[in-house]
Parts: structure tokens; sequence; C-alpha cells
């Protein structure tokens, strides 16, 4: 018998080899690409109550997570269903940021502190530009290639398979990276969720030890605040200054009749802003201009500074209130799709699960 007589062959191209793992979604297998050679990660995902098969959004967005390619982003190479589980075909990495931490053998300087941190805040940038939150940022998460390349694995599936289980003993460890909106159980929250355990990550990288080790989620707010200072009331979200504006003296365009009328006499002429300079946008003149990478990494890094500043409400800036600077000087770029990318991805997502189902 060949070796490859063997190795079970799950969808006429991936040669299964040992079991790599078990996670929070399923179990992980290590594998040959027959197609190209190339050895891979493959993530058999429980479709657990979804005994119908895979949900038609799931799929979709499983289909964007492919376009997701950045060299500090684990690729998707392929994904298909399989024997009524969900198969996600990932490159294959060597070990993870978690193993570096606790290997006492290894000495990290400042530098090699940087390197990753670095790595890991360069992936998060290019997701969170094309609106893509990880929120299950761990150091276990953060992978390691032969070559030293750091990549962020399991990106965007917590939102389509929803936020892991904490059943799992294993799992009870991400607490320690959550924000404090998200232990008090907020359901709005963006990207500074991740820059959060980002920033705890840095700290653990500095430390070797996880920064802020909860034991419940009350426990571990109580050690945010220990170690930041507690929030005081006037620097909660909207109760901070400056107070909203009254609605009935927001600033709004001229009514259309109103235009039309004035248009029509001899009246006073209205003028109008240059379209760009009627939009109203918070001051944020230092961000003017900044496109590229280097400098959106400034952003997060800014973010961490504020996130880990001082709660108790020493420094300048007033921490817990919301920092438009994230943002930049202009709301970031939507990825777009128009609707012939619409309909090509759906005949593609057609054509490729029928093939494979
Ligand atoms: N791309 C990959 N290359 C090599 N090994 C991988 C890859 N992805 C996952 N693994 C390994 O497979 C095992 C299970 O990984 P998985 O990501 O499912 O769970 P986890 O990271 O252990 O926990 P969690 O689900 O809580 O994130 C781990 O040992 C992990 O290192």
């Amino acid at each position: 018998m060949t070796e490859m007589d063997l190795s079970k062959k799950v969808a006429d191209r991936y040669l299964k080899r040992e079991v790599l793992g078990e996670g929070t979604y399923g179990v992980v297998y290590k594998a040959i690409d027959t197609k190209t050679g190339q050895t891979v990660a493959i993530k058999k995902i429980r479709l657990g109550k979804q005994k119908e098969g895979v949900n038609f959004t799931a799929l979709r967005e499983i289909k964007l997570l492919k376009e997701l390619k950045d060299p500090n982003i684990i690729e998707l190479i392929d994904a298909f269903p399989h024997k009524g589980n969900l198969h996600l075909v990932f490159e294959f990495m060597e070990t993870d940021l978690e193993a570096v931490i606790r290997d006492r053998n290894i000495f990290l300087s400042p530098a090699d502190i940087k390197s990753y941190i670095q790595m890991t805040l360069k992936g998060l940038a290019f997701c969170h530009k094309k609106w893509v939150l990880h929120r299950d940022m761990k150091p276990n998460n953060l992978l390691i290639g032969p070559n030293g390349q750091l990549k962020l694995a399991d990106f965007g599936l917590a939102r389509i398979f929803g936020s892991p289980d904490r059943k799992f003993t294993h799992q009870v460890f991400a607490r320690w990276y959550r924000a404090p909106e998200l232990l008090f159980g907020t359901k709005q929250y963006g990207a500074g969720v991740d820059v959060w355990a980002a920033a705890c990550i840095f700290a653990e990288l500095l430390l070797r030890r996880p920064f802020l080790q909860g034991t419940s989620d009350i426990d571990q707010l109580g050690k945010i605040f220990a170690a930041f200072g507690t929030p005081t009331s006037s620097q909660w979200y909207f109760s901070s200054a400056p107070p909203p504006t009254d609605p009935s003296k927001l600033p709004r365009p001229t009514p259309k009749s109103l235009a039309s009328d004035f248009n029509s006499q001899d009246g006073p002429t209205v003028l109008s802003p240059p379209r760009k300079s009627r939009r109203v946008m918070p001051d944020h003149g230092r961000f003017e201009g900044n496109s590229n990478q280097v400098e959106k990494i400034d952003e997060h890094v800014d973010e961490v500074r504020h996130l880990v500043g001082d709660f108790g409400g020493k420094s300048e800036q007033v921490p817990m209130s919301i920092d438009f600077s994230i943002f930049g000087s202009k709301p970031l770029t939507r990825p777009t799709i128009n609707s012939a990318d619409r309909s090509h991805l759906k005949r593609k997502l057609d054509l490729e699960f029928q093939h494979n189902e």
C-alpha cells in the first residue's frame, strides 16, 4: 500500500495527517495539499445545531475572509463543506506566540518585542481597515511561521460562528484579553476590543506572564481598575464634556423648498461652503493626509496609549470617552462591493458549493 492509500483524502485534494489539536470550533488536522504539495492545517468546524447545513450568510462571510490577504494574516486557502462539517484550509504554521512567551529558554529583547507587536498591529490594522474585527485575540491565536513571520489566526470566526463558548476550560484564558466594554456587556463595540487585547499581549511580552489574570468577569474588571484606576462618572461614554448638541441646534443643509424660493426671487443668496468643508468633523488635523500603513499603525499605537492611559484623569486626554482620532481625518473607506461583484460572488459561491456538496 502506498502512503497515499493509507491517508484519508478529503474533497479529492487534501491528504489528512495527524491531529494538531482541538480548539473552540473543532479539530485541526495537518494535511498535504496534493494540488500544490504545500503542508496545510485544516480546521474542521462542527456545525452543531445547524444540522440543515452551512448557513448561507456564514458561507458568504467565509468567502470574504478568503479575500483578506496580508503578510500578517493567516491565509484561508480554501473552504468547503464535507460530511456535514465545514472545512477551513489554512497555511500551516510552526508555532505560536504563547509558546514563545512561555519558553524560559527564549530571551526577548526590546527589539524582538517591538517586532512581534508591530506584526500584530499591522495585521489588525489591515483587517480593521476592511471592517473585520477579530474579537478573540490572545497569544495562541498569533501563529508564527518558519521565517519568524507572525500571522493572526481565526480572524472573523467569532462573528461567523458566534462568540466562543467559554465553557471550554482553555477558553477561560480569553477573558484576560477582554476589553472593559465587553465585560460590561455592551452590544455595540468596535476595533478597540482588538486593540485592547493587543495591548494586553504587549504587556505579556514584557512581563512574560499574562498581565490581567481575572478569575471571573467581575474580577477581570477589578484587575483592570486596579491597574489603571477606576473611571469616574464624569469620564463615562456620553456624560463627559462636551454634552451632545440639542437636536434643534444641529447644523443642517438649507431645506430644498427654501433654497428654490431664494433662487426664484431677488432676495439674499445662501452661500453654502464648498461640499468638502460642509462635512462636520471633530478636530483631528494631525491625522490630515495620512494614508500609509506606518501611520495607520501609529493610530493604533496612539489608541493603545490611550487605552493604557491613566483612568484617574491625570493625563490631558480623557480616557473612557470616545476618541475620534482613531478614525483619522476622513471616515475610513468602507470596502465596497458593487452589484457586478456581488452577482459574481454569488455565482462563484453557488458553483463551488454545488460542486462540493
Ligand atoms: N494554521 C495552523 N498551522 C499549524 N497549527 C495550527 C494552525 N491553526 C491551528 N493550529 C493548531 O491547532 C490546534 C487547535 O487550534 P485552534 O485554533 O482550533 O484552537 P486553539 O487556538 O488551541 O484555541 P481557541 O479555539 O481557543 O483559539 C492548536 O494547537 C493550534 O496551534
